[in-house]
This record gives structure tokens, C-alpha cells and sequence, in this order.
């Protein structure tokens, strides 16, 4: 009988990670990272921050510049992608149009020689696991998109990889649709037990789905933690703005971050406790939401005009609002607690 695996630690290790496609600033810049075994992790960042470079390097389909990539403790840096322990899943599912479900899910099997009855076994197999036995014999075309998805990650499962990449899996699906997949894909990760690393640019779809969150920008990494130490702690001025739901405000004591549900409107002339807590700002903008409403806010003196966008911003419950009305154009105190602020990095 063989000996039960050890559980690593670590999934994935990237040491000083580098990509330089040309002159100038790296795609990727000595990035260092640690993927727990078994978790979820989202690599999230705007368009052209590296996060799918960062993706493509470890999955062994772009070269590195410098740096490490171990994958449970094996140095797997200059490995050729299919002997890495690692499967991708693209976008479009990149499924074979012409090739049936079961086929599909067959291929790389072709592709190492495994004799066909097996092929045809295994596949079998891994689509009763995703729920898409019955549909096996049915083309991509003749699949809805969640079906195809399914597909997708049964194809990327049979080569038994011990890390799953996701490059922006969602992103072709309708959004009704992406919510429902979301949520199939954060439960086959914990059935699993594997290890996943997905590239969204999407803060809501990170945070739905990461035990982890990587937060990217301009090839460096801004700040890892869980969805709640980012959105409650952003480390700086770039992830509170990315993340959204943040005042960025500039007070004697330096930039700080404040949530946008944790800050009280009062009146123009209320008497507040003096501190750096309060600010004077005039409504810009009045947006019901449904279960909130939001206001837009400018620092007083500020000439208005349709180009004007809001500085600040405050989310107030619906009961509250209703208590408590406010209109374009009202002066108004914003007054926040000293705990809800929280130093930024630039
Ligand atoms: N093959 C390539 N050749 C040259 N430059 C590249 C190449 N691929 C990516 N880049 C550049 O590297 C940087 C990072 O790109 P990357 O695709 O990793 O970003 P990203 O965060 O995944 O963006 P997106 O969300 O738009 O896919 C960008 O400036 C991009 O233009």
C-alpha cells in the first residue's frame, strides 16, 4: 500500500518571478508568492497588470526571464507544460467543435498513448463526475455554456494535475449564468481538493470565489490576503480604489482609506467631536439602489458642472436615507470613527 501523501504547505512557490517581453518596465517584476495547498487563489488586477503572464509562466506556456516556480517543493521552472503537474482551462473553453464531450475530454490521453477502451473509460468517468454523463456523445455547439464549462473542467481534470489555472473562465458567459458557474467551480475546488489559481479582472468574482487574493498592478503585487483582510484592509491607495466601496481621503495624520458604509452624513451645522474624522462636502449626487442609497460628494467651493464626477461617496441604508433625505446641492458633514480609517501605502 502506498504511504499517504504528505500535505505540503504549498502548493505553488514563485520566487522573484520575472517576465521582460522588451525594453522597459517588466510585464511581471520579481514577484514572490506562496498558493496554499487545496485553496482557491484569484490572481486579480486591471488589464495589463501581469496577471495572466504570471498565469502562463507557472502553467510552463511562456518562458520566464528570472526566477523560481516550484510546484510542491520540485523545482518545475524550465519543465515542458505537460510534465509540470498542472492542467489550464481557457476562456472559451477552447473545446474541439468537430470532437464529441466525451472526446474532448478524451484528447490529451490520445496524446500520451493511452490505448482507447482506457481513453474512453477514464473520460467516461471524469463527465459522470461533472454531472455531463448523459450528455457525452453531444458536440460543444449542442451544449449550453454552463454544460460546456463542465466539459472544460473535465478535460483539464484528466491528466490529474495538482494545480488547476483558470485564465478568466467566466468571462464568456451571460451573468446570470457566470454567478451560477462561479459557485459550481468554488464547489468542485473544495471537492477536489485541488489546488486553483484563476485570473479575473473582476473584484466581485475574486472575492466570491479566493480563500486567497492576489491584488496585481504594473507587474508587482500590491497586497495578498483573504477577500475580507483586502476589502477591510486594503494595504494601499491602488487596492482601495481597485477594490471599490473606499474613500481615499488625505488627513493630517497622511492618506487613509474609509469604507463607504462607514461613514455618517450630518448636518452642515452639527457639533462634532474635532479631529481629522470629519469632512465638509456638498451632495453631488443622490443614486437609489434598492436596499441603499448612494451618495456623491465634493469638498466645498468646487464649481459644478456636467463634467463633475464625485470625490467621495457614501452608501446609507435605504431606512436610513428615508429617515434622513438628502439632495443635490445640500452642504453636509461626513464624520467617520477613528477605527474605520485605515492608513494607505501610495
Ligand atoms: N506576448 C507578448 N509580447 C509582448 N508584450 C506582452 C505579451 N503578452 C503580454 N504583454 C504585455 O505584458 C503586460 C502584462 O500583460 P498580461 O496579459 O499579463 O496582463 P493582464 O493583467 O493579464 O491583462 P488582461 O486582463 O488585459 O489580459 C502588458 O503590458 C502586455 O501588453
Amino acid at each position: 500500500m502506498n504511504a499517504p501523501r504528505p500535505q505540503l504547505a504549498n502548493a505553488v512557490e514563485v520566487i522573484d518571478l520575472t517576465k521582460r517581453y522588451a525594453q522597459g518596465r517588466p510585464a511581471v517584476d520579481a514577484i514572490n508568492l506562496r498558493i496554499a495547498s487545496a485553496s482557491y487563489c484569484c490572481l486579480l488586477g486591471p488589464s495589463g497588470c501581469g496577471k495572466s503572464t504570471t498565469l502562463r509562466m507557472i502553467a510552463g506556456h511562456e518562458n520566464v526571464s528570472s526566477g523560481d516556480i516550484l510546484l510542491e517543493g520540485r523545482n518545475i521552472t524550465d519543465l515542458p507544460a505537460a510534465l509540470r503537474g498542472t492542467a489550464m482551462m481557457f476562456q472559451s473553453f477552447a473545446l474541439f467543435p468537430h470532437l464529441s464531450a466525451l472526446d474532448n475530454v478524451a484528447f490529451s490521453l490520445t496524446m500520451k498513448g493511452v490505448g482507447k477502451a482506457e481513453r474512453k473509460k477514464r473520460a467516461a468517468e471524469l463527465l459522470e463526475r461533472v454531472a455531463m454523463g448523459h450528455l457525452a456523445e453531444r458536440k460543444p455547439a449542442e451544449l449550453s455554456g454552463g454544460q460546456q464549462q463542465r466539459v472544460a473542467l473535465a478535460r483539464a481534470l484528466i491528466t490529474q494535475p495538482r494545480v488547476l489555472l483558470l485564465d478568466e473562465p467566466l468571462s464568456a458567459l451571460d451573468p446570470f449564468l457566470r454567478i451560477q458557474m462561479r459557485a459550481e467551480l468554488r464547489r468542485w475546488q473544495k471537492e477536489l481538493g485541488l489546488t486553483f489559481i484563476h485570473v479575473t479582472h473582476s473584484q466581485e468574482e475574486a472575492m466570491a470565489l479566493a480563500d486567497t487574493m492576489v491584488v496585481m498592478n504594473h507587474g508587482v503585487i500590491e497586497q495578498v490576503g483573504s477577500p475580507h483582510e483586502v476589502y477591510n484592509r486594503p494595504a494601499s491607495e491602488f487596492v482601495a480604489r481597485f477594490m471599490g466601496g473606499h474613500n481615499v481621503i488625505d488627513t493630517p495624520h497622511g492618506r487613509v482609506g474609509v469604507r463607504t458604509d462607514q461613514m455618517l452624513v450630518r448636518p452642515e451645522a452639527a457639533s462634532l467631536p474635532a479631529g481629522p474624522h470629519n469632512l465638509q462636502a456638498v451632495v453631488t449626487d443622490v443614486e437609489y439602489q434598492g436596499t441603499y442609497v448612494l451618495l456623491g460628494l465634493q469638498k466645498p467651493g468646487v464649481v459644478m458642472n456636467a463634467a463633475t464626477t464625485a470625490e467621495l461617496s457614501v452608501m446609507l441604508p435605504e431606512a436610513t436615507f428615508a429617515r434622513q433625505p438628502h439632495a443635490v446641492g445640500d452642504a453636509v458633514q461626513l464624520h467617520w470613527l477613528p477605527e474605520s480609517a485605515h492608513a494607505l501605502a501610495r
